[in-house]
């Protein structure tokens, strides 16, 4: 539940959210849009305790376990261990290196690649190994924050159908407007410091944001032409 939370991430910097107020559930699958630096990735921040709001509060079941997937979290694996190693040590209860070496698999990190120290492996094979880290973790709700961003088309149709398969709730942050049709279930506008839900799906809002779009230009030429 998130009651009455405003938001700002000091005294001198702007509200970013003013008032807001709504709840969030295991059945949540929630696409959130907005203009650049509207506070899409501090929302997800705040739903997790990465931040704290300045005003009002934000309850959560004490049982519920979060995952955030964001564009940095293949920045932080430590890079002189493998994959491997690394998902061993996160989670001793697997205690077989075999049963790890499947599950690594499943995320298409495959033979040499398992056990190569991790700052031999692209972004995009991290991005993997982060998600498998993510995933493994089993949480109730999943926070995507652009998790598109190294992954090729046809990663980016496995996510679709793995938060398809995935009994929790979402709520995701994406540029990539395939994946939010495939995966959200309601659309909710970050703007002007609150939130708003979208009256229709993906495609009706980009529909929107083109008519914006050509408005802004014709207006613009409108004005060039009166200078003239
Ligand atoms: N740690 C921080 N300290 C101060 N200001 C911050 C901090 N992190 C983000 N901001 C500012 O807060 C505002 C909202 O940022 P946020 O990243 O949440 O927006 P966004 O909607 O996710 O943007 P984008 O689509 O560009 O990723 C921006 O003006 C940003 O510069």
């Amino acid at each position: 539940m998130v009651q009455h939370v405003s938001f700002r991430y000091n005294e001198n910097t702007p509200w970013i959210y003013k008032d807001i107020d709504f709840g969030i559930d295991l059945d949540t699958r929630i696409a959130l849009v907005g203009p650049n630096g509207a506070g899409k990735s501090t929302l997800l921040k705040l739903l997790c305790s990465d931040v704290m709001p300045t005003d009002g509060l934000i309850r959560r079941h004490s049982h519920c376990k979060i995952g955030r997937y964001h564009q940095h979290l293949h920045e932080e694996l430590p890079l002189d261990l493998s994959a491997l190693e690394f998902m061993m040590k996160e989670f001793p209860d697997v205690k077989e290196k075999e049963e790890m070496r499947k599950i690594v698999g499943r995320y298409g990190i495959t033979g040499r690649e398992q056990v190569c120290p991790m700052k031999q492996l692209s972004d995009g094979q991290r991005c993997r190994v982060s998600f498998a880290w993510l995933a493994w973790q089993q949480p109730h709700l999943l926070l995507l924050d652009e998790p598109t961003n190294h992954l090729d088309m046809e990663s980016i149709d496995a996510l679709a159908e793995a938060i398809n398969c995935f009994p929790g709730g979402m709520i995701l942050v994406s540029h990539d407007f395939r994946l939010v049709s495939q995966v959200a279930e309601e659309v909710w506008v970050c703007d002007n410091q609150g939130i708003q839900k979208w009256d229709g799906d993906i495609f009706s809002f980009k529909n929107h944001l083109r008519k914006q779009i050509d408005k802004e230009v014709s207006n613009r030429e409108k004005g060039v032409v009166k200078e003239r």
